[in-house]
């Protein structure tokens, strides 16, 4: 059975009166990939430079791997980490940096070398091993940052905004690899990015964050379905000729409001969409379709994240 990797209790951040983490509170098991998600200003960087060793934190404690946030050598040996704009040697080879990163983890250079070659194949880079990395695109670079924060062997990889300013393709092979570290090699890995579908696609569960704040956290379905009960639109079908009754019917409901275009209906609705459709099928009307949106995690970050921006 797997343990908890990686656990934060009341984190808090200060930069003089500037509250930049708030109190926040979280726990993930191991080879979890965990999304951390929030708007600019959130504190999302903050907390993954806390939980790095990189900045002390002004009130709370984490572990990582049990180790606890007093021990930040033995954490360092215990993590990787991605930085926001991570710089890379141009007139290295993808080999020698890997190598070099081994090196200073303590690894031999026979060792280091060993490593530095798995990781490549890994990571895709095989075939540009001896190549600059000069002569990388963006995705290759950060297939090599990802490589490089695999080098000691992590329990825990810290990968914030991996995908930033690359396309499709590019954002794509990163996502893959993440899922590739979390699953062959059982690592945790912390994803901070404001792209939601990523979060929807590679990630089990979500820390979303406003403000240095918690507005949500848990399993991707569960921070999805609690914020969609609340705030639902939908589209309700019926026959042509019913629909001057259930657009009447539907505007006599509280919380509702209605948009008619030919023999669709789109009601949005504060409270859910239930009291909506019963008022409808209580008037005996037929209803040939109803499509209920307001089900995705984007949905919901938008819900929660209204104005929240610093
Ligand atoms: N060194 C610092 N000194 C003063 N304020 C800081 C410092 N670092 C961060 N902040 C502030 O803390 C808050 C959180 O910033 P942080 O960079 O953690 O947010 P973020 O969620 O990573 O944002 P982004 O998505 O834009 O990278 C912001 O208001 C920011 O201005």
């Amino acid at each position: 059975m797997s343990g908890v990797s990686l656990e934060a209790r009341e984190l808090s951040k200060w930069f003089g009166s500037r509250t930049a983490v708030d109190s926040v509170s979280f726990a993930v098991q191991e080879g979890e990939v965990i999304g951390l998600l929030g708007p600019n200003g959130a504190g999302k960087t903050t907390t993954i430079r806390m939980l790095s060793t990189i900045l002390s934190p002004t009130g709370g404690d984490f572990a990582v791997a049990g180790v606890p946030s007093s021990r930040p050598a033995d954490i360092r040996a215990r993590i990787g980490v991605l930085p926001e704009s991570a710089g890379y040697p141009a007139f290295q080879t993808g080999l020698e940096y890997l190598m070099y990163h081994g090196r200073l983890f303590g690894l031999s250079r026979a060792e280091a070398r060993q490593t530095a070659v798995r990781l490549l194949k890994q990571v895709g880079l095989a075939d540009r091993a001896q190549s600059r990395i000069a002569t990388y695109s963006r995705g290759m670079r950060q297939r090599l940052g990802i490589a490089r924060a695999l080098v000691n062997n992590p329990s825990v990889v810290f990968l914030d905004e991996p995908t930033l300013g690359l396309d499709p393709a590019g954002q794509r092979e990163i996502l893959t690899l993440v899922r590739t570290i979390a699953e062959a090699r059982g690592t945790t890995v912390v994803l901070s990015t404001h792209t939601l579908p990523e979060v929807e696609q590679v990630c089990s569960s979500v820390l979303i964050l406003n403000q240095g704040k918690v507005l949500a956290s848990g399993s991707v379905a569960e921070v999805t379905s609690t914020e969609a009960a609340g705030h639902q639109s939908g589209r309700l079908r019926v026959p042509p000729e019913e629909m001057a009754r259930a657009a009447e019917v539907l505007r006599r409901v509280p919380g509702v409001s209605v948009e008619v275009l030919k023999d669709v209906v789109t009601v949005t609705s504060a409270d859910g969409m239930n009291n909506a459709l019963s008022a409808v099928l209580d008037a005996g009307l037929t209803v040939v379709a109803f499509e209920v949106d307001g089900a995705r995690l984007s949905d919901a970050f938008l819900a929660m994240t209204r104005g929240g921006t610093s």
